[in-house]
């Protein structure tokens, strides 16, 4: 049987809601946190492990990949506490979960993590 449903294949006009990218994104930034767990544990075994040691991790935090990094990570982190904060705000009843409330604090959580990842990247350089 033939069917007759309707069939956009045009991702150009596929567009999510910002809600949407906001529980994407608030995914990623908890993968991304995990992973960073390991990465500072092993930085501050390092540093912490003898005087030479401190020199070795200071000396990985002076290059550009290494900064990159650790501001990926709190950029990550940033993100990933705004859109908690704004979960728990949802679950325990102050903001109201409609489609209004949810387009514009997915908006504020995005806003703000933007502000306190440009603020990491001043920290970081
Ligand atoms: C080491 C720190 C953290 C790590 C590794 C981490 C990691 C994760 C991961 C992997 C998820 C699952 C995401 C999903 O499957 O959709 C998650 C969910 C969540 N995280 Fe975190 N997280 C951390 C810190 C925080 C902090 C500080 C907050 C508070 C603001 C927070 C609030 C939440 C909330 C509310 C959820 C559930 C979201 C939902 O219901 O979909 N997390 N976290």
């Amino acid at each position: 049987m033939k069917k007759q449903r309707p069939v956009n294949l045009d991702l150009q006009t596929i567009h999510f809601p910002v809600s949407a990218i906001a529980s994407i994104l608030h995914r990623v930034s908890g993968v991304i946190t995990f992973i960073a767990v390991g990465i500072l544990l092993w930085l501050l075994g390092m540093s912490l492990s003898s005087q030479e040691g401190f020199q070795q991790a200071a000396d990985i935090m002076t290059g550009f990949f290494a900064k990159f990094i650790v501001w990926g990570i709190l950029t990550a982190l940033a993100y990933h506490i705004c859109g908690g904060i704004r979960h728990m705000l949802m679950d325990f009843g102050y903001l109201e979960e409609n489609l209004a409330v949810g387009s514009l604090s997915a908006k504020v959580a995005i806003g703000i993590a933007v502000i306190l990842s440009i603020l990491a990247g001043v920290l970081v350089w």
